[in-house]
């Protein structure tokens, strides 16, 4: 059957929802969380307070702050069976043990089946400490380490490094982390937040709905990007190979990976934050050069640029993480730890007034037609 009707591949442009968490416009490549400009949050704020306002609406003021990073450092606490299981899944992609264990967690925790404000609320917070610290705990485990303990006088950032790596991070280096989840905390119906919405419209739980926005992250298209990029910038090998590098990739008409958005026509405004960490650490570490293969990739691609092809903000994350000596397969899993108070807003939204989220396929299989039995086939 074929009917007349417009088909939004993609739902490209399509509005499901009405949201009043971020504003993403993307001619004039601007983005605010709750009415703030992502630059002064980049520049004055802390991914704790970023969290507050996402989840509650207003920021914090100190009592108001106080109250709620105490519940996050009081949540950094994993079940000890999450650890067994972390073993056993230890040589899988880290987003897919991350997903495993989140999954695993929602049969330990007692309240984890509730729905609702008050129980997303408080499995939401729990679960923005104990995402950091199962990513830490399986870097530990596969390197044959007991994973480090939580340090309950460090920020968020501060003890996602320490936990990493066992180490206490310079102030620099958590701050950059903390800069990191800001830029990446929120970003209205982008793929994974989209799919969580899904999985609440089902009524179903909130770890239920993480899981869901796991899975739809990892891919290339969506938050493997800055994964893929490092690979590209490997790849490339030196600046003046860049040029060459994008000719070929658009002869075969490929994705130059860390280019293109669905909703920024102007270069993605949380790119400008990432670009300044690269080129300060590559200096300060005596590393210029992925700064410049980056800068190579951009120049080459300038052509392209006035038909809305700019970077997006997992064009210059990676090369942050490999300064730091973080694990390639680990940059995914870092962009959950940012996405999830966006997640968890997203989710709390959904379920207020909440509405299944059905849309159609128009059928184009063949007509009617009578059942042939196996015989005669
Ligand atoms: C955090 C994030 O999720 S940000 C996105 C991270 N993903 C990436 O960086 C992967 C590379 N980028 C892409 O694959 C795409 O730009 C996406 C998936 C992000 C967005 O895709 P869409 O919104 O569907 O854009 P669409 O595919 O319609 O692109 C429009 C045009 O730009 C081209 N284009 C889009 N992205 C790129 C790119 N990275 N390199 C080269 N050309 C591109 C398309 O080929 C298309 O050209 P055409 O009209 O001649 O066919
Ligand atoms: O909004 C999108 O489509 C992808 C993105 O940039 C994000 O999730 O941060």
């Amino acid at each position: 059957m074929t009917q007349d009707v417009k088909i939004n591949r993609g739902l490209k442009g399509v509005y499901f929802e009405r949201s009043a968490v971020s504003d993403i416009d993307g001619a004039k490549g601007e983005l605010t969380y709750r009415g703030y400009s992502i630059h002064d949050l980049a520049t004055q704020s802390t991914f704790e307070e970023v969290c507050y306002l996402l989840i509650h609406g207003e920021l914090p003021d100190s009592a108001q702050l106080a109250e709620f990073d105490g519940k996050l450092r009081q949540a950094r606490h994993l079940p000890p069976a999450i650890h067994d299981i972390i073993a056993a899944c230890k040589d899988g992609h880290p987003m897919d043990v991350l997903r495993t264990a989140v999954s695993a967690l929602a049969t330990m925790e007692p309240d984890s089946q509730q729905v609702g404000e008050d129980a997303f609320v408080e499995n939401g917070t729990r679960l923005i400490s104990q995402v950091p610290m199962i990513i830490a705990a399986h870097e530990a485990i596969r390197n044959g380490r007991t994973p480090t303990a939580p340090d309950m006088d460090l920020t968020h950032a501060a003890n996602w490094l320490w936990m990493l790596k066992g180490e206490k991070p310079s102030d620099e280096a958590a701050r950059l982390a903390d800069v990191d989840f800001i830029l990446h905390a929120e970003h209205g119906s982008n793929a994974s937040s989209f799919a969580a919405r899904v999985t609440i419209g089902t009524e179903t739980n909130l770890h239920g709905a993480i899981v869901t926005a796991l899975s739809t992250l990892a891919g290339p298209a969506h938050g493997g990007a800055a994964e893929d990029v490092m690979k590209m910038v490997h790849e490339i090998g030196k600046p003046e190979k860049a040029a060459e590098y994008v000719k070929a990739k658009r002869a075969a008409r490929e994705a130059v990976t860390g280019f293109g958005h669905r909703v920024y026509r102007k270069e993605d405004p949380r790119a400008r934050h990432m670009r300044e960490g690269v080129r300060q650490l590559g200096e300060e570490m005596g590393a210029p050069e992925w700064y410049e293969i980056l800068q190579a990739v951009v120049e080459a691609m300038k052509p392209y640029a006035r038909h809305g092809l700019n970077v997006n903000v997992d064009f210059y994350s990676g090369v942050i993480y490999q300064l730091h000596g973080i694990p390639m397969d680990l940059y995914v899993p870092i962009f959950a730890i940012g996405r999830m108070p966006g997640w968890i807003i997203q989710c709390l939204e959904q379920q207020r007034g909440n509405i299944l989220i059905r849309p159609l396929t128009l059928y184009n299989g063949p007509e009617p037609r009578a059942y042939v039995s196996i015989g005669d086939r």
